[in-house]
């Protein structure tokens, strides 16, 4: 099941830089270890905020839901999640 989700990010600015720094490399773990093993195959950054657009390939809303929640990021996001259907239109390949 594929879904597009948003993620902006809302750091506090009195963040101590440390932590913020930490946060981020942990984020960065996490979501290439996720990208590697096939279940996000997209991660966009969108132009000009401090935000990105992704596509999550997993099995189930409460799968991407376990994902999303284990980012560590996650307390720092506010998410929308959109789930997407084949289009009737769509070429199939073969
Ligand atoms: O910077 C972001 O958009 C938040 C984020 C998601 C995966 C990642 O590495 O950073």
């Amino acid at each position: 099941m594929l879904f597009h989700v948003r993620m902006d990010v809302h750091l506090p600015p009195d963040l101590d830089e440390a932590v913020r720094a930490d946060l981020i490399a942990r984020e960065k773990a996490y979501s290439q270890r996720l990208q590697r093993a096939g279940c996000w195959p997209h991660l966009w950054r969108i132009a000009g905020e401090y935000a990105n657009y992704s596509v999550f390939d997993v099995g189930s809303i409460d799968e991407l839901h376990d994902l999303l929640a284990g980012l560590p990021l996650f307390p720092y996001l506010t998410v929308k999640v959109t789930a997407l259907a084949t289009h009737p239109s769509k070429v199939v390949a073969g």
